[in-house]
């Protein structure tokens, strides 16, 4: 039987490589240049599975991921979760003084994770965003007279032959990214009906310029004894004030908590989107 292929943001080398070997070493990773560029693989059926970034421990959400699974991937769904511990060095084509160095280049979220490291360390450096972690490390590889850095994961620092000036950059020790795996809807296993699990879902809409709108949608599940336990608004692209509220609970959907609780949500949001809903 054909292996199952994943796509994950490359090149190989990213925290997302890592973070699926570790998960699913059996299962062929294929790189792919973009975040959006993975969730659609799924949406428009290229690949049956994807391993994306959804949080980070340290810088919270990750937009491109959320936004791309909320407004356009309206057919993939999340159907399970893995946390991977996430550890930065510091690589470059040559051995480099600190105060040499001109440019760093890494990933935002990366850049934001090792923020206190860069500002104690590099405050002279420009800091520069790059697709990913492991793109910015082979950038600065092969650069053996500049004076440009890479933040990424010791994996990509050995894969592209960098040097490591410095390790363990992140802000704290216990950094960590939480991955969705994703499938198309149709193909999503059946929410168990007991045991531990965990529902992702959005919601936006009717009633949000009211006193108490907010409050309302969230006693739904107060009421069904479903406890929240994440919180997270992004604008809605469309205009100023205008947002869309992400929230995982504990349950699934085939428990009948959390299911009229999701029943009673529809009364009060205009939209309301179940992204996943899975066994932890
Ligand atoms: O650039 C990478 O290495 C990625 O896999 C992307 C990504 C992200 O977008 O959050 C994944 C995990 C880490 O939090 C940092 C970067």
């Amino acid at each position: 039987m054909p292996l199952l292929r994943v796509a994950y943001l490359g090149p190989p080398g990213t925290v997302s490589d890592e973070a699926l070997t570790a998960a699913a070493p059996a299962l062929e990773g294929v790189p792919l240049p973009t975040l959006r560029d993975v969730v659609m693989s799924v949406q428009e059926g290229r690949f049956e599975r994807a391993l994306v970034p959804i949080e980070n421990a340290l810088e919270g959400g990750v937009d491109p991921v959320l936004d791309c699974l909320a407004l356009e991937a309206h057919d993939v769904a999340i159907i399970g979760e893995v946390v991977h511990p996430v550890s930065y060095c510091l690589a470059a084509g040559r051995e480099l003084a600190f105060d040499e160095v001109t440019v760093v280049l890494s990933h935002p979220q990366a850049l934001g994770q090792c923020q206190t490291w860069i500002a104690t360390n590099l405050p002279h450096a420009r800091v520069v965003p790059a697709v990913s972690t492991a793109d910015a490390v082979r950038e600065v590889a092969t650069d053996t007279t500049g004076t440009r850095v890479a933040i990424g994961p010791r994996l990509a620092a050995r894969h592209y032959g960098a040097l490591m000036l410095a390790e363990d950059l992140e802000d704290d020790p216990g950094n960590a990214t939480r991955f969705g795996w994703l499938a198309r809807a149709e193909a999503a296993p059946a929410p168990p009906p007991d045991g531990p699990g965990k529902t992702m879902l959005i919601f936006w809409g009717a009633g949000s310029a009211s006193p108490g709108w907010l409050v309302s949608c969230l006693a739904v599940f107060a009421f069904a004894g479903v406890n929240l336990v994440r919180i997270e608004s992004r604008p809605l692209r469309r205009k100023m004030g205008e947002y869309m509220f992400f929230l995982d609970l504990e349950g699934s959907t085939g428990t009948p908590a959390v299911e009229s609780a999701v029943a009673d949500l529809h009364k009060h949001a205009e939209v309301v989107r179940v992204l996943g809903s899975f066994g932890t």
